[in-house]
């Protein structure tokens, strides 16, 4: 069971969730949680502010004071002793002046500044069931075994990470059961030994791993809305959850934009073969979101839009001939010289039009500098054009029904007077990626759901399809087409 740091931003929120876990008597489940609330980005801030602010000043850094507040008015409110986190708020006081006298926040700082937050969101929650009687036992992850390559900021959780954490939490079960308490969001570089982080959002992924490690039967991803829905409840309100995913959707639109899950988190749960169940601590009988191998794809359309903004993008003319072989590789070793991902991909025979993401690397945003380079490095061997300020709009879905969703999607961009710029689709990939202007990308999306999900389309192609076929079309999530 896996909990964010909205569903245990205070202690209000730290009896709930308490209440939740022991509202199943017969389950012992294993415990992930995030920092409290607002508690990484604070952290990150401070250590901004403290690279700049000189020492004396650090000790007053307003984010400082926000995190010491929140952990000692919650150890306070839950009935605890304030040394459960005292010998962390002073250390994270101590480090914040290093940073400051140093005038420089390495990654690894960076790593081992925000580590602070999961450690102490744990050691609060582990003391608080052991006051209600029931046992629990504290860890940081990067002393269970989640080994980790040296990526600090987004690090890649080792294969040795799998066999190290079932031995250890395996073996403190029979001397001495407790629930466990542990760490998201966290590892150990495997050659420094250092605190290592997963990327935002990365507790997602400490807790399918567990699952995976355990062989268990369920993971739970415990969020503040009812599962993954439609669309980002921010962009559109009319969003509603979606009862059954893929892991293949599920990741894709992870990774193409939707906060709700971390994009690598679907990777050991699909290994493992567990589902991952989406529920809402804030309404704990809302039935969630089930991800699981394959689903049934008979009604599926349209699965969840997805929008991921500032997005920039190349237009890559080659200068060569037609038929030039090699232009391709050419243009993707520039990409990997450099350590930039790119996203989709539409081609012709003489261009290639791509999308990058700044914000991919939360540590480091693709600056204006480093796109500069990139172009100078294309402009050796291709025409290029720079396009900013674009967004790209996936359409999850049955990639078998792919020309009924472009059809009814571009009739819907029509009416709306949007051009769009690029189009990217798989042979098996369940995901249509459109790309437009960020100006125009949020009502596109409005225009798209109230389109497909809530003006009886899918009944209305139900019943075209029964008419067409006797039966509905059943297509297992492999692409076969079994209707009669
Ligand atoms: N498609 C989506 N489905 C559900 N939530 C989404 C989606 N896209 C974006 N979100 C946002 O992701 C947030 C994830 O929930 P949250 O509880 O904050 O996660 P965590 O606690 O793990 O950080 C939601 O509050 C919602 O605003
Ligand atoms: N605390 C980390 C890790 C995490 O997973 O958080 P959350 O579950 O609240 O998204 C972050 O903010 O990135």
């Amino acid at each position: 069971m896996k909990f964010g740091g909205s569903s245990v931003s205070s202690a209000a929120r730290m009896r709930e969730v308490a209440d939740l876990i022991l509202s199943f008597p017969e389950e012992t489940p294993v415990v992930v949680l995030s920092a409290m609330g607002k508690t990484t980005n604070n952290l990150l801030l401070a250590g901004e502010k403290a690279v700049s602010c000189g020492a004396p000043k650090a000790s007053e850094i307003n984010e400082l004071a926000v995190i010491k507040e929140l952990h000692l008015r919650t150890i306070d409110e839950l009935g605890l002793d304030s040394s459960i986190v005292s010998g962390f708020l002073d250390e994270l006081e101590q480090l914040l002046k290093g940073v400051a006298m140093m005038k420089e926040l390495t990654l690894r700082t960076r790593d081992y500044l925000v580590s602070f937050g999961e450690c102490m969101s744990t050691r609060i929650f582990a003391a608080y069931l052991n006051k209600l009687g029931k046992k629990a036992r504290q860890y940081d992850a990067f002393d269970l075994g989640f080994i980790t390559t040296d990526d600090f900021t987004n690090a890649d959780i080792l294969e040795a990470t799998y066999p190290a954490v079932a031995k250890r939490l395996h073996g403190d079960w029979i001397d001495d059961p407790a629930i466990p308490i542990v760490t998201g969001f966290l590892g150990k570089g495997w050659k420094s030994c250092a605190v290592t982080t997963l990327g935002r959002g990365g507790s997602d992924l400490t807790a399918t791993t567990i699952g995976k490690a355990l062989g268990l039967r369920e993971i739970q991803v415990w969020k503040d809305v009812d599962g993954v829905l439609t669309c980002d409840p921010n962009i559109y309100a009319n969003a509603v959850p979606v009862p059954y995913l893929t892991f293949d959707e599920a990741a894709e639109l992870a990774y193409f934009g939707a906060q709700v899950l971390h994009p690598q988190s679907m990777r050991p749960a699909r290994e493992g073969g567990i589902p991952v169940r989406v529920k809402n601590s804030y309404n704990r009988h809302a039935p969630g979101t089930v991800i699981t191998k394959t689903r049934d794809m008979r009604k599926s359309i349209l699965t969840s839009i997805v929008l991921k903004s500032n997005i920039t993008m190349l237009d890559i003319v080659s200068t060569r001939m037609l038929g030039q072989y090699g232009f391709l590789a050419k243009v993707f070793s520039i990409f990997e010289d450099l350590g930039i991902s790119v996203d989709s991909v539409a081609t012709s025979e003489v261009s290639i039009s791509l999308t990058l993401d700044p914000s991919k690397l939360w540590s480091r945003e693709l600056i204006q500098q480093e796109l500069d380079h990139v172009v100078e490095e294309l402009e050796k061997i291709a025409v290029v054009h720079l396009l900013q300020h674009r967004s790209i709009i996936s359409l999850i879905g049955n990639v078998q029904r792919s020309s009924l969703i472009l059809e009814k999607a571009f009739n819907v961009l029509r009416r709306n007077g949007v051009n769009v710029q690029m189009i990217s689709q798989g042979a098996s990939k369940v995901n249509i990626s459109l790309v437009v202007n960020d100006s125009e990308a949020k009502q596109c999306v409005q225009a798209l759901h109230s389109a497909f999900f809530e003006n009886g389309f899918l009944s209305e192609v139900e019943e075209a399809d029964l008419a067409q076929n006797g039966v509905p079309v059943l297509v297992s999530s492999n692409g076969a087409i079994n209707g009669n």
